[in-house]
């Protein structure tokens, strides 16, 4: 299934931030569009996190645009944010609550109740693989599974933009590929924008739009399989290079 929407899920233009002297980004511009998986590869302390706590406002930007579905976060925040998910790169359950509960809460800070949206929170859980765990405490569950109790936490307000900040670190091989799957067929299957911010470049699929942060900049923007052509190495070695402490 396609969205169908002229504007982007997501556009960030020319945004800077600053923490005192020490500039985390800059001049930072890309865009995700409807029904896409986006990479934004970067190695530890690229800008990955302060992008993503300018989209979901946590910090304010002063310098550039971000828009989406081409609502602008500054002018209209409520209703940008209306339209987006997000999963956080630290663990964000109430371990003594259980699955179902964590979610009923979630709907419940964005106004929502009802027989309709218990309904869309099982049908959410069943769509992560959780459904027979929606009653079971939230410390039960494996670090792999609590990730997808947050991926469906961040879909019950129905969003269609989808941001995640490296969802899979601390998890073992099999988990990895697992949420990553989980989150490819919400893109394939129900047209979901996603943003998905990473190091891990095994993560990404040669038809994936990449953005290359790097010291707060993008370095480098294309197709994974164009970035890699064009460099005449492998992605993993396309990444190193383009990351590289020395070179940059
Ligand atoms: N609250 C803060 N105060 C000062 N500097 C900060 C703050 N948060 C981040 N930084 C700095 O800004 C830069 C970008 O950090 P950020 O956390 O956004 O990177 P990241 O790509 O998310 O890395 P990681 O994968 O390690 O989380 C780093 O140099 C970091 O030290």
């Amino acid at each position: 299934m396609t969205v169908r929407t002229d504007k982007p899920a997501l556009s960030v233009s020319a945004v800077g931030h600053r923490f005192g002297k020490r500039e985390a980004l800059a001049d930072v511009s890309l865009e995700v569009q409807a029904g896409r998986f986006v990479a934004l590869l970067g190695p530890n302390g690229a800008g990955k996190t302060t992008l993503f706590s300018i989209v979901t406002r946590l910090y304010q930007n002063r310098s550039g645009r971000v828009e989406v579905y081409g609502h602008d976060l500054n002018l209209t925040p409520s209703r940008a944010l209306a339209e987006l998910g997000v999963v956080f790169q630290a663990r964000t359950l109430d371990a003594d609550l259980t699955v179902r509960q964590n979610l009923a809460y979630h709907a419940a800070l964005h106004g929502l109740g009802g027989r309709a949206v218990r309904e869309h929170i099982l049908a959410l859980l069943k769509r992560v693989g959780l459904g027979e765990r929606a009653d079971e405490k939230v410390r039960t569950l494996s670090g792999g599974q609590a990730r997808r109790v947050e991926i469906a936490r961040a879909l019950v307000h129905r969003p269609r933009l989808l941001l995640l900040d490296e969802p899979t670190v601390g998890l073992d091989l099999a988990a990895r590929a697992d949420i990553v799957a989980t989150v490819r067929r919400l893109v394939a299957e129900e047209g979901i924008a996603v943003l998905w911010a990473t190091h891990i470049f095994e993560e990404i699929a040669n038809d994936d739009d990449v953005y290359v942060l790097h010291r707060g900049r993008i370095v480098a923007e294309g197709k994974a399989a164009m970035l890699a052509a064009r460099s005449g190495a492998s992605l993993a070695e396309t990444f190193r290079r383009l990351t590289d402490r020395e070179a940059a």
